[in-house]
């Protein structure tokens, strides 16, 4: 069903050599991404020649990692009772390079800028003390500087690795042998599907400048209406199109097994799985706005996203009153680190 939603997303921009690089890649992405992600069982860190050695459960993980909360240890009297319950962070990035300069940058690869930087680490700050357990990024290096800034201040020092699948080289070469050293690893999976909404013709343009040609109506139109793309680029429908159905297809299972998860995307490709989360309308989209670097919590239990919003700080007592399994969570930091 994704890879229909995806053609229906790109057919009309054949001629982007953009898009249809990602066409021609989208296939084996997701045979990859199904291969390593769809359910609990899912030998992220494995290659299909040695799945067996290396497989690696969400229960083996919990029984070896002293402070996971596996769906096994539920916090109800009944500890055999499952509980559904798992966290799921998602941050934009902090500033690139290009929102410093007020230029639209959609799906043009643009690092950080030392504000950026400065936001990242502050969003890790703000979720240190918050269990990760899989990490999802767009493609694009400003969502993974962020993702890796932010972790660098987490409490449980767990290592994120970025899983290599486009080849198989690529997994043969980026294995792990060690058991240990795989628990104490975050895996981090990269996805085109997540990237920011492509802006088109757009791209590189000053965004007052581009106002005072085409008038503020014209600009927040394209920058905020649902179903009106700039010129030869996504509206926010299409960028939802993919990124919502990456969302049901591979992260949801995970969080339907217990794994908690980070997201670092782009204002747009989160607007979409906000949207998603938190069933807003067309209407109700349009004045959404997200800041670059903070990080957002909700929880996801018995199937529904209960949305928690902003970490103040991970010192915050309101923080951790979310859940008793955060709650606990931060005790066994507090106890072990
Ligand atoms: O330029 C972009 O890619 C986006 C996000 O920075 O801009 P906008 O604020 O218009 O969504």
């Amino acid at each position: 069903m994704a890879a229909e939603v995806y053609r229906h997303a790109v057919g009309t921009f054949q001629s982007h050599s953009y898009l249809n690089n990602v066409n021609n890649h989208q296939q084996k992405l997701r045979n990859n991404l199904v291969r390593f992600l769809v359910n609990k069982d899912s030998a992220i860190y494995s290659s299909r020649s040695n799945r067996s050695l290396i497989r690696s459960s969400a229960s083996q993980t919990s029984v070896a990692d002293p402070v996971s909360l596996s769906p096994s240890r539920s916090l109800t009297n009944d500890t055999n009772k499952k509980s559904n319950e798992a966290a799921l962070i998602l941050i934009r990035h902090g500033e690139s390079l290009w929102n410093e300069k007020n230029l639209f940058t959609g799906c043009v690869d643009v690092p950080l800028s030392k504000k950026g930087i400065d936001e990242a680490i502050e969003a890790g700050k703000r979720i240190s003390s918050i269990p990760v357990d899989v990490i999802f990024t767009s493609a694009l290096i400003r969502a993974q500087m962020t993702a890796m800034l932010a972790m660098t201040q987490h409490r449980r020092k767990k290592v994120p690795i970025i899983i290599h699948n486009e080849s198989e080289q690529a997994r043969q070469w980026s294995q792990v042998f060690s058991e240990d050293t795989k628990k104490q690893s975050i895996p981090v999976i990269a996805s085109w599907q997540l990237n920011e909404r492509m802006y088109g013709e757009l791209q590189g343009l000053n965004k007052q400048e581009t106002a005072d040609r085409y008038g503020q109506e014209q600009v927040h139109e394209w920058r905020r209406s649902y179903d009106t793309p700039p010129p030869n680029g996504e509206s926010l429908e299409m960028c939802a199109e993919r990124a919502v159905a990456y969302f049901r297809d591979q992260i949801e299972p995970q969080l339907l097994s217990g794994k908690n998860v980070m997201i670092a995307a782009h204002g747009n490709s989160l607007r979409s799985i906000i949207m998603y989360l938190d069933k807003l309308t067309s209407q109700e989209v349009i004045s959404l706005e997200l800041s670059t670097g903070i990080p957002m919590l909700y929880i996801f239990k018995e199937g529904r996203f209960i949305r928690r919003g902003s970490p103040i700080g991970p010192k915050e007592a309101g923080v951790y009153a979310y859940t008793k399994r955060l709650a606990l969570y931060r005790q066994k930091l507090d106890e072990m680190f």
